[in-house]
């Protein structure tokens, strides 16, 4: 299991180390601001190691004076300054992966039958059914055929456009991204594509959000049947990690990616006279 505290402890020399390549400095040992030789020496028996540490840290570059500082000597260089800031990004995102991937461990409790949860492994599938593309497709279809109204005809259009534009742009943001999905997953998921090997983003995820904002919008529902959307669209997203089908941050950006699609669904909003026209050129 990959946890914070066992990324930090990779050091024989017990500074601790995120990701493989960035360096934590303990800001209360003493900085040597003589010469880069002088450094070497104090960094252990390695000399090649030693050079490395040297040029690694933006402490010790801001520390080494007028080998590696600006021409005048006064303030850091403009390197500095570049480099600080992607250190900076890159120590947040690993250690926000790092604690990602141990939530995910954690709370993975009905993977197989025999966790801790296990039993509870059949509702969870239930759930992920429920938030599968081939029901939703069909069920627009189906109600899109089905619908004697003009109005009923262009909601449910609507909606399966938003359910294939979510297929593509997820496939695609998979295809890009291809963040294996967690170790402790059994792959006996029904009906998927190629790119679902990958987990980010979770595509049930995106369609929950999606699907959760077009109902709220478009169908005249009473209080508590909104409620209820509601904790499907969070039920459907906490059952991915609990099945450990995906880290939490694939679900969270799945909700935000759904929300969007959403937004985008709007903007393209076909009316009957569009697709009416649509067919026509199509014809
Ligand atoms: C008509 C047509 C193209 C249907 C395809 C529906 C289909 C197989 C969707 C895939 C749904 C799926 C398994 C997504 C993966 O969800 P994650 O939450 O595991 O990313």
């Amino acid at each position: 299991m990959h946890s914070p505290k066992a990324k930090n402890t990779g050091r024989r020399d017990g500074s601790p180390v995120l990701g493989g390549s960035f360096e934590f400095v303990p800001l209360t040992k003493p900085v040597n601001r003589s010469s880069p030789r002088h450094l070497l020496q104090r960094q252990g028996s390695d000399p090649t190691t030693a050079r490395l540490r040297a040029s690694e840290s933006p402490l010790r570059r801001r520390g080494s004076g007028s080998s590696t500082g600006s021409a005048s000597g006064q303030g850091p260089p403009e390197e500095d300054g570049i480099r600080l800031n992607p250190s900076l990004i890159g120590i947040s995102l690993s250690s926000l992966l790092a604690i990602d991937l141990w939530l995910s461990k954690r709370l993975s409790v009905c993977a197989c039958e025999d966790s801790s949860w296990g039993s509870v492994r059949p509702l969870m599938k239930l759930i992920e059914v429920s938030g599968h593309g081939i029901p939703w497709l069909a069920g627009a279809a189906y109600s899109l055929y089905k619908s004697d109204t003009a109005a009923g005809q262009e909601v449910m259009l609507n909606l399966l456009v938003g359910l294939l534009l979510d297929l593509i742009l997820v496939g695609i943001v998979k295809a890009v991204v291809r963040r294996r999905r967690p170790a402790h997953n059994q792959m006996d998921m029904f009906a998927t594509f190629s790119v679902d090997r990958y987990s980010f983003p979770s595509g049930h995820a995106t369609r929950a959000a999606m699907c959760g904002r077009f109902l709220l919008a478009h169908l005249v529902l009473a209080a508590p049947l909104r409620v209820l959307v509601l904790l499907w669209v969070g039920l459907v997203g906490l059952s991915r990690v609990l099945l450990g089908r995906h880290n939490v941050t694939d679900v969270l950006f799945g909700f935000w990616m759904g929300y969007c699609q959403y937004n985008l669904v709007e903007i393209l909003w076909f009316s009957p006279q569009t697709l009416q026209g649509l067919l026509g050129h199509l014809a």
